[in-house]
């Protein structure tokens, strides 16, 4: 059992919560009070920055700034008196004056403005920075005139203009000195910590490879063993991938048993691969064990959703979603899968008949991204499939970011420096927004009683009828966040099954005795008519298969998870904070929990139910286990079997010559030169 350690429990999810804040649906903050309050969760200048989201660095630029603007009022007040003391009236002087004082002015304002979040350190980050820039500009130019009242005209001119550019280089200067100064404070801290709590693990005989540095980290080697495994073409029947895409887990586990240590750059990981640590970490109902902090790059991607959220936003937006996965609800979802199915079947029987030969050849791996990206869009959504195809496209580009940068150590506010990356990944989430919005805003246009009952209509209700007080706080939600759901949901909805249905046409077409079966199955249960709901429940030699596939090709292929608090694990100490990693294929072939045949395929393994294929009960991780288990899991298994069945019904199949069997780590595991397969239609 997991055992906090010094600090008292959290409350547990769903259980006595501070008040909720006042909200307003539309807004991601609570409304601004009128007394100052401590703390980083603040709303400044901008809509939802830092906002309730961001951590403490961002609070801390956002301090920064604020600093930088009142020294500059302070430098521009100097300037102006600069130019106040010249004698020189030009016209092009009194228009630079008036730009001055106008900018000052501008400045000033939104000083006020700043101070008005009523953050009492936006307030103190104010008060420094007007008493720094006086101190540098306006002190020192006054000081100057005072002590020299009697320059001549000519002279006061240009020692005024040139002390006024000194005080505002020298205020510039200053803020850039405090902008590094905290930098490295906050940098030292975090590799402190960070070094402090390999020190503990290492005193627990926690070993792993050493630190290649700050900015490194084990990136290096990382990086290097996969650049040589990358694409490394296997034997079809081989299915210990493992060493291709976690070659470096595979040589750590090895060389320093389990759990083992690395480092992603300032950051060390603990990587746990035993199903009793794996348990207590993913059953956890206390909230004791959160998400780790994501890459921004996946965030962008996938938003801040019900994946990301936390503690009482988790419990309100799990809340109100759950309802739309109600089974009840996803059989009546089975019709328009069918039918974005056999829009996909006809295809490919239309290229049969057109083809000379008896076979064609179809890439599955990108049909099927297709196919789960309109049955998600039309289900999830109502949407037209031309809106969802641009969000998925989006999406896809957003992903290659995350894939080329996802190693790469985050620099804090590194987000925000306008790389061509960071500017490409910008103009992406700004399309993906715009089209989530229209979507939305079509919905809310459209005539009819309510906002409907699929995805969409469920998290519009909660954030609507809450306007009219129908809703208690725990069932808001409010526009950014449905924004945040809808790109979660496009992802996690169309991806991961998509992959699931790949690896389950490799699996048959490498198994025929197995796509026999099925077929037989399909055909007694279902016949030659598009399968229903009922039909799909009887269906139970697809179920064991599928299974199977994502027990040996899970498409999710790490877990990461962090401690609040102090907690023991196993026989280990974890201290606050300390990134666990859960690799779930690893996991998914250790020989002592599924027995020695764990690298075979053999979906009879789970012919007594899914708890019962291995030693262990909670064994199967495919959709992850515990209180933030897949809430889509219904629905992908009912999409995948719907989907095999209506192929098995049409056609037989095997793989090309042309396949190269390469299981890729591509944030989530696909094969990497996509699946061509050659399709055969039953009734040639
Ligand atoms: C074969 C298909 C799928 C697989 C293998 C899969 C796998 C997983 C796994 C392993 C997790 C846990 C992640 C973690 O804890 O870090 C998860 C969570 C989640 N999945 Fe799925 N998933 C699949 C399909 C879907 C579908 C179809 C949807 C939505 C339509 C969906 C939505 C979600 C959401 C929203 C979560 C977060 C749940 C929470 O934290 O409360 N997934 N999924």
């Amino acid at each position: 059992m997991a055992m906090p350690m010094p600090m008292p429990p959290p409350p547990p999810p769903g259980g006595d919560t501070p008040p909720a804040p006042m909200m307003m649906p539309g807004m991601a903050m609570p409304m601004m009070g009128m007394s100052f309050t401590w703390g980083h969760r603040a709303v400044v200048l901008f809509p939802r920055w830092p906002g309730d989201r961001a951590g403490v660095g961002m609070y801390l630029l956002c301090l920064l700034l604020v600093l930088a603007l009142a020294a500059l009022v302070e430098a521009l007040s100097a300037a102006s008196r600069g130019l106040e003391l010249s004698r020189s009236r030009g016209r092009q002087r009194q228009l630079l004056a008036a730009g001055v004082h106008a900018a000052r002015m501008g400045l000033a304002y939104l000083v006020m403005l700043a101070v008005m979040s009523f953050n009492a350190g936006v307030l103190l980050a104010a008060v420094a920075g007007h008493a720094a820039g006086f101190l540098l500009a306006r002190s020192c130019l006054l000081g100057s005139r005072a002590a020299a009242p009697e320059i001549d005209a000519a002279g006061a001119a240009s020692n005024g203009s040139c002390r006024a550019r000194a005080a505002a280089m020298a205020t510039l200067l200053l803020l850039l000195a405090v902008a590094a100064a905290a930098a490295w404070v906050w940098w030292g801290r975090y590799a402190w910590r960070a070094r402090a709590v390999a020190r503990r693990l290492a005193a627990q005989g926690v070993r792993g490879p050493r630190p290649g540095g700050l900015l490194r980290g084990c990136n290096d080697e990382v990086r290097r063993r996969k650049a040589e495994a990358d694409g490394v073409a296997m034997d079809v029947g081989d299915h210990d991938y493992l060493r291709r895409i976690v070659p470096h887990f595979v040589a750590w586990k090895e060389q320093y048993g389990t759990p083992f240590l690395y480092w992603l750059g300032p950051q060390p990981r603990i990587c746990v691969s035993d199903y009793d640590s794996v348990k207590q970490i993913l059953s956890n109902k206390y909230g004791h064990f959160v998400k780790n902090d994501a890459h921004p790059a996946i965030v962008s991607m996938i938003g801040k959703g019900l994946v990301l959220v936390e503690g009482a936003d988790w419990v309100r937006h799990r809340r109100v979603l759950s309802p739309a996965f109600a089974m009840d609800k996803l059989k009546v979802m089975t019709k328009t899968m069918a039918s974005c199915a056999e829009c996909l079947i006809q295809g490919w029987e239309d290229q049969a008949s057109n083809s000379k030969s008896i076979e064609v050849e179809v890439e599955f791996s990108k049909q099927f991204q297709d196919l789960t990206a309109d049955v998600i869009c039309r289900t999830a959504f109502g949407s037209s499939s031309e809106k969802g195809k641009e969000v998925f496209h989006a999406q896809k580009q957003l992903q290659a970011i995350a894939i080329a940068t996802v190693l790469n150590v985050q620099l804090p506010g590194f987000k925000y420096v306008p790389t061509k990356r960071n500017r490409c990944k910008w103009m992406l989430e700004n399309k993906l927004r715009n089209t989530l919005m229209q979507i939305i805003q079509s919905r809310i246009t459209s005539e009819g009683n309510g906002y409907g009952d699929d995805l969409l209509g469920v998290m519009l209700d909660a954030c609507f009828s809450s306007e009219q007080g129908e809703k208690r706080d725990e069932l808001i939600l409010h526009v950014d966040e449905i924004i945040d759901e809808c790109k979660t949901f496009f992802f996690a909805g169309q991806e991961t099954t998509s992959h699931l249905l790949t690896w389950t046409m490799f699996l048959l077409s490498v198994y025929p005795e197995w796509q026999d079966r099925l077929r037989e199955e399909v055909l007694r249960e279902c016949g030659k008519e598009n399968p229903n709901a009922d039909m799909l429940s009887k269906l139970k030699e697809m179920t064991v298969v599928l299974l199977e596939t994502l027990r040996f090709y899970p498409p999710v292929i790490f877990m990461l998870r962090k401690p609040i608090t102090d907690m023991q694990v196993g026989r280990l100490h974890l201290p606050r904070g300390t990134a666990v990693v859960i690799p779930i294929p690893m996991l998914h072939r250790d020989k002592e929990v599924w027995g020695d045949d764990a690298d075979e395929f053999n979906p009879l393994r789970f012919a007594n139910g899914v708890t019962r294929a291995a030693k262990i009960p909670h064994a199967h991780l495919g959709f992850s286990i515990g209180p933030r288990s897949c809430i889509g899991q219904n629905f992908a298994m009912l999409e995948a079997k719907l989907v095999m069945a209506m192929i098995l019904q049409k056609f037989s199949f095997a793989l090309s010559p042309k396949y190269v069997h390469a299981p890729a780590d591509l944030i989530t595991l696909q094969p990497k030169f996509g699946l061509p397969i050659l399709l055969k239609s039953l009734d040639a």
